[in-house]
């Protein structure tokens, strides 16, 4: 489904990423771990539009992608979830998942799957809170819906278990078994392989700029 080839990144004289080769096939879920400032986010934002490749490209269903922007990525199935939520913080948590459902569905259809996703993620309880005032774990679950609010095949999830605790972080686990359950391939970033075992169809690391195979 997405291809990966030969992508390099550097910024000034920081070489971060090194010929970067990876395959994504359909409903795959695909760990990558690694320190701090190793690439990993770097890898996501370049394939979700919000950086530009220094060389490589992106395929996606064997079409290059490389300069398409953010939202027409989105438009063909490929969204991101960042590391630190980034809600619409004046919006309600309704507000903020119905806004994704609405590039693709009329307004009673879009209202209707909003709510449904919401309840799925046992957060439609908090639906009329405005984001702001969301505690960490709420605001992690949050940018998971926004996430699949798009109704992406491909979802680039960056350090979903990071600054949770371990209720929070099972709560966050058991939702992303679910959309692997629903068939959407993911990209999931974390610093630790083990957490990754858990979920992952294959794992790999970030070192020196390359990708290597970790099972
Ligand atoms: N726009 C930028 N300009 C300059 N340097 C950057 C830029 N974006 C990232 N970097 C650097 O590239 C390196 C990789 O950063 P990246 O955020 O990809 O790491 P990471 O593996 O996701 O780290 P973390 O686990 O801390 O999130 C870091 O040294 C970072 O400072």
């Amino acid at each position: 489904m997405l291809k990966v080839k030969n992508v390099s990144k550097q910024f000034g004289d920081l070489v971060v990423l090194r010929e970067i080769n990876l395959e994504i096939d359909r409903g795959e879920v695909i760990g990558i771990f690694g320190p701090n400032g190793c690439g990993k986010s770097t890898l996501l934002r370049i394939i979700s539009g919000f950086e530009k490749p220094s060389c490589g490209k992106i395929i996606m269903e064997g079409k290059n992608i490389t300069g398409f922007s953010v939202e027409r990525r989105a438009e063909i199935g490929i969204s991101y979830a960042f590391q630190i939520p980034k809600p619409f913080e004046s919006l309600t948590v309704f507000e903020n998942v119905l806004a994704g459902f609405l590039l693709r569905y009329d307004e009673k259809e879009a209202a209707r799957k909003a709510s449904d996703l919401l309840r799925k993620f046992d957060i439609d309880h908090i639906s009329n809170r405005k984001a702001t005032y969301l505690s960490q774990g709420e605001l992690k679950l949050l940018e998971l819906c926004k996430s699949v609010s798009t109704e992406p095949e491909l979802l680039l999830l960056d350090e979903p278990f990071s600054a949770l605790d371990r209720e929070n972080s099972k709560n966050v686990m058991k939702k992303v078994r679910l959309m692997r359950d629903d068939g959407i391939a993911m990209l999931i970033t974390a610093h630790k392989k083990r957490i990754l075992e858990r979920i992952s169809d294959r794992i790999f690391s970030i070192e020196n700029g390359r990708l290597i195979v970790e099972g």
